[in-house]
């Protein structure tokens, strides 16, 4: 059986703990959060959960130390800081995540585990943690929640059951997000994709979460549950995660089987590949800007 650690016990936290006592793959949660009142607050949470649901699964809360001999991390910590962005939202938390994941990545530096990498700006996260630990199991969380939104969104203006929607979106988990609509199918044909509207209303999802109940935590919880399941290769599949490209971190298809991810980059016409380029530039610049400022802040 599996113990899947979890640092950080908010939003994001809470709702990945509550999946994780339902699943038949993992036995223990294990969480660590800055302040250990939130930690002892989701284990008590998970403990009545796991009693009431008879589930086998128990939630126990740990230091940074024992995270190490988990089986795969979850990594979700926010911190303090104000976000006064109106576009680019999830790069507001550049620098002030960026000291938390690092400070992460040399302690855990070791764990040989997957580790999945919630905390935003996601790509630039997942990459850091990557670097500073060393660890090449690393991925992040971003693209498939988006995947998701996107055929929601477009089987909605179709008239047509989501499942019946094949597509990715891919690129950067943020504005330059790239919507992969010249090979997305419905019931297996091309379809006219409405970009600018479908991407409008992407964008619009995660604030009229925010504006309704606090903060986004199911959407992303769920997909960082698949993720784990795939990573462990507890099941076989495809998702979108993002993933080490030819020059940063990115969000791409990929499909594991037995734990062993494979690119499935889907075919892209021009417009899209430019895009694609763009959130690469976008996003190297970011993790080059963030490594100076972090240099600067520990010579200081
Ligand atoms: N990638 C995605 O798809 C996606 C989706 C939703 C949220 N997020 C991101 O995930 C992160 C967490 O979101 P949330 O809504 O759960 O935040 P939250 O504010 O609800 O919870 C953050 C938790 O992190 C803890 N924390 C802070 N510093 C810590 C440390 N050093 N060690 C351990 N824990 C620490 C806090 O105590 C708090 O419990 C944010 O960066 C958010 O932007 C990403």
């Amino acid at each position: 059986m599996t113990a899947i650690g979890i640092i950080g016990a908010g939003a994001v936290g809470q709702g990945v703990g509550a999946l994780l006592v339902h699943t038949d793959w993992c036995d223990t949660v294990m969480v660590s959060s800055r302040h250990g009142r939130s930690a002892d607050g989701l284990v008590t949470d998970l403990e009545d959960m796991s009693l009431v649901s008879a589930s086998p699964v128990r939630a126990r809360r740990v230091g940074l130390a024992l995270m190490k001999s988990c089986d795969a991390l979850v990594l979700c910590p926010r911190a303090a800081f104000i976000n006064g962005h109106a576009t680019d939202i999830r790069m507001a938390g550049l620098t002030a995540n960026g000291l938390l994941i690092r400070h992460l990545a040399q302690q855990l530096a070791g764990f040989s585990g997957p580790v999945v990498v919630v905390t935003n700006p996601v790509d630039v996260m997942t990459r850091l943690y990557a670097e500073v630990s060393c660890s090449t199991r690393v991925w992040g969380i971003g693209s498939s929640t988006d995947t998701a939104r996107y055929r929601l969104i477009l089987a909605r203006k179709v008239g047509v059951p989501a499942q019946a929607v094949q597509g990715h979106v891919i690129g950067e988990h943020g504005d330059l997000a790239v919507i992969c609509a010249s090979s997305t199918t419905v019931y297996g044909r091309a379809v006219r994709v409405p970009v600018q509207a479908i991407r409008a209303e992407m964008a619009a999802r995660p604030g009229r979460i925010a504006a309704g109940i606090g903060r986004v935590r199911s959407g992303p919880a769920a997909a960082t549950v698949a993720a784990l399941a795939l990573v462990l290769g507890v099941t076989d599949g495809l998702i979108e995660l993002s993933a080490p490209g030819d020059n940063t971190y990115l969000g791409m298809p990929l499909h594991f089987s037995s734990g062993q991810p494979t690119v499935c980059l889907p075919r892209l016409d021009a417009g899209e590949n430019r895009d694609l380029a763009a959130a690469e530039v976008k996003l190297q610049s970011a993790y080059h800007h963030l490594c100076s400022t972090l240099k600067e802040m520990s010579a200081s």
